[in-house]
């Protein structure tokens, strides 16, 4: 786990939102995009070295659709940057860490991801973040 590679905020419109956020931090998103696997559309923005991903659900069976649902907007996950994820994963495995996806997944932003089960993170949803090369 080098640095947060970004905080995942879930919201009911992207395009409200980014509104928002671009009024919050001074700039807008420097990039949208739309990952079908997880069924979310995203936005990003930076602040100084710091990533915010905006995340919106495109449908009912979202994670952030049910999560929205639950908890209402707010703080989704915490993602880490990792220099090798299946490293991390087996790391983090053997410490009794329930990992989600033990085969990664693209992400956003040139990202391969892998998630940590919030029951065993103290309530909290861990992302794992390695660059795609
Ligand atoms: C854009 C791609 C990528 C990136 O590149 O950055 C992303 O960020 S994608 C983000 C969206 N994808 C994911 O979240 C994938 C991982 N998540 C999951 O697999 C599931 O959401 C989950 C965590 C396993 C929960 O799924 P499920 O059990 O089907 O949902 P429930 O609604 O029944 O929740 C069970 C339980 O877990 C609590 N929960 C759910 N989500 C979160 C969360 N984000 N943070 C904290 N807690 C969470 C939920 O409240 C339930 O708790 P109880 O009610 O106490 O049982
Ligand atoms: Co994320």
């Amino acid at each position: 786990m080098r640095k947060i590679e970004h905080i995942g905020i879930a919201v009911k419109s992207l395009e409200e939102s980014n509104v928002l956020f671009e009024k919050l931090l001074g700039q807008p998103a420097y990039k949208e995009e739309e990952v079908v696997s997880e069924g979310v559309k995203t936005s990003f923005f930076m602040n100084g070295p710091n990533k915010i991903e905006l995340l919106e659900a495109t449908n009912p069976d979202s994670p952030i659709a049910k999560f929205l649902e639950k908890k209402g907007e707010g703080i989704h996950h915490i993602a880490f940057d990792v220099e090798d994820i299946l490293v991390e994963i087996e790391r983090l495995k053997s410490e009794g860490f329930t990992v989600l996806n033990e085969t990664p997944k693209k992400g956003a932003d040139n990202k391969l991801v892998a998630f940590l089960h919030p029951k065993t993170t103290n309530g909290v949803l861990i992302e794992l973040c390695q660059e795609i090369k």
